[in-house]
């Protein structure tokens, strides 16, 4: 293991969900390390610190090891010890049917890893799996069109918020979301005690899947594409969508309200919530200058909050909402993807919110939607811009009424009727975004720095 072990610092670097730091993995300890299976190819399941400029985290590296060299496998290999070739075992089917079937009554025991499985699961054992493709945190396998195994590949001590709210909401009959399957565990070692985190979560395939995204800018393309008519008048007009998307919004809300705790935020809960978005703003505007001649009039939607007197309804809610985690299928709106903002603590992301956090981060997205085509196609020196950035306002604005009719039919609230706290979510969205896209797509700085200016000028 160990000649392997030492292949992973140059491997890691280029995996895109390998999120540590500017500098890359600088170190590399294995923290648990497991044989799944000792015959052709040898799978081992291995948790590994790895140290960056920025902190340490525990990845998740599963890696198969084939005596022969595989032309089918050459483009996950991470090179060749005296055991053999070593390769990612995630896309090695071989490799993935043998931690699939580590879900059945009779696998045999592996030591430090739990396999869950629901009662009255059919577990499509036999099934060859195939990665998602796309740059994703985690790597999911569908094995053929039933199940989705999705692997945490950065994992952290504790319950992963995707899997307990899925739980949650499969218990509770909801059909918003895929159903949960089942789900790993396991332990590792960390400053010489053993730590249980999250591994894996096994759900339902939706096959007939579109994502929001996806279908969102296509509707924005045909508006562009007629820049001289209104949102309501082209044909991929999104409103009826996004209405059903806020009534399918709102009964997740009230189901994770029914199933889990909820509590109230007082007046200095508020208070310290808007100190640390005011301390979020603070830390960005050192990192994204531009945002400084906006600070005043940000900070003055914080400044709401601490004025308010009433006490705030909170529960856990999905997170990290954007309209690349909902899917549409025959069945309607489906919700994914529990996990919250990745480089938050897990105790933060488990953290209970009003829900209209949920609202403000999706009125975001559909912004973002109108407004990317502005940035990558349309920028400001092309003639057309004015006219479409005009047209993509009027579509954010439909569409976000839209969403908030469909949100207040099903649900006892309508986010509107909360404008302070809509606000400070939206605006501590759209800091958050900006440093995102600083960070990982400056071309699209453009989108949040537009509504950051906005903002500062609505109140
Ligand atoms: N239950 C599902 N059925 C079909 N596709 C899914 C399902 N869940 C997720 N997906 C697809 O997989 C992608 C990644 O899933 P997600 O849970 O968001 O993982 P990650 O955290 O790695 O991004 C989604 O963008 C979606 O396209
Ligand atoms: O996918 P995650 O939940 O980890 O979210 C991160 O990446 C998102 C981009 O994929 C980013 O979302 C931002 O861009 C989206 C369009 O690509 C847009 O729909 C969202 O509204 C916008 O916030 C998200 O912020 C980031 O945490």
């Amino acid at each position: 293991m160990s000649e392997a072990v030492a292949l992973l610092p140059e491997w890691l670097r280029h995996q895109h969900w390998f999120t540590g730091g500017r500098s890359g993995p600088l170190g590399v300890r294995p923290v648990a390390a497991a044989l799944l299976h000792d015959g052709e190819p040898r799978v081992w399941h291995l948790l590994t610190e790895v140290t960056h400029d920025d902190g340490t985290d525990i990845y998740q590296v599963p890696l198969s090891v084939h005596s022969q060299r595989s032309d089918r496998l050459d483009h996950v290999r991470l090179g060749h010890t005296h055991d053999g070739h070593v390769y990612d075992a995630l896309h090695d089917k071989e490799a993935t049917a043998v931690l699939l079937d580590h879900f059945a009554d009779d696998a045999p025991r592996v030591e430090g890893l739990r396999f869950h499985v629901k009662a009255d699961v059919e577990v499509p054992y036999g099934e060859p799996s195939l990665v998602l493709p796309g740059e994703h945190h985690n790597t999911s396998l569908a094995y053929g069109d039933s199940a989705l195994l999705k692997v945490f590949r950065r994992v952290d001590a504790g319950l992963n918020p995707d899997v307990e709210l899925h739980e949650a909401l499969s218990e509770a009959g909801c059909t918003l979301v895929a159903p949960l399957m089942g789900w790993v565990d396991g332990d590792w070692s960390a400053d010489d005690v053993t730590v249980t985190g999250s591994l894996a979560m096994l759900r339902g395939f939706l096959t007939t899947a579109s994502d929001g995204w996806a279908l969102a800018t296509a509707s924005v393309r045909d508006l562009y594409a007629e820049g001289d008519l209104h949102a309501d008048e082209v044909g991929g007009d999104f409103a009826a969508e996004a209405y059903r998307l806020g009534m399918a919004t709102a009964r997740v809300h009230e189901t994770l309200a029914e199933v889990l705790p909820t509590g109230t935020m007082a007046a200095s809960e508020l208070h310290a919530l808007a100190d640390a978005m005011t301390g979020r703003l603070e830390n960005a505007i050192a990192l994204v200058p531009e945002l400084e001649p906006f600070a005043a009039g940000l900070r003055a939607h914080y400044d709401a909050l601490r004025e308010r007197h009433d006490p705030v309804t909170v529960q856990r809610i999905h997170g990290s909402y954007h309209l690349g985690q909902v899917l549409r299928t025959v069945l309607g709106w489906k919700l994914i993807d529990f996990e919250g903002e990745l480089m938050a603590p897990v105790a933060d992301r488990r953290a209970m919110h009003s829900p209209v956090r949920d609202v403000a981060q999706m009125l975001r997205s559909f912004d973002y939607a109108a407004r990317h085509l502005l940035v990558t196609d349309h920028p400001p020196e092309d003639p057309a811009h004015d006219q479409l950035a005009y047209r993509a306002q009027e579509w954010t604005q439909r569409n976000s009424e839209a969403f908030c009719n469909g949100y207040a039919s099903a649900a006892q609230l309508d986010p509107r009727d909360e404008p302070e706290l809509l606000a400070a979510y939206e605006t501590d969205t759209a800091v958050y975004e900006v440093v995102f896209e600083a960070r990982r797509r400056p071309s699209w700085l453009p989108i949040p720095l537009a509504a950051v200016e906005r903002l500062a000028h609505a109140r």
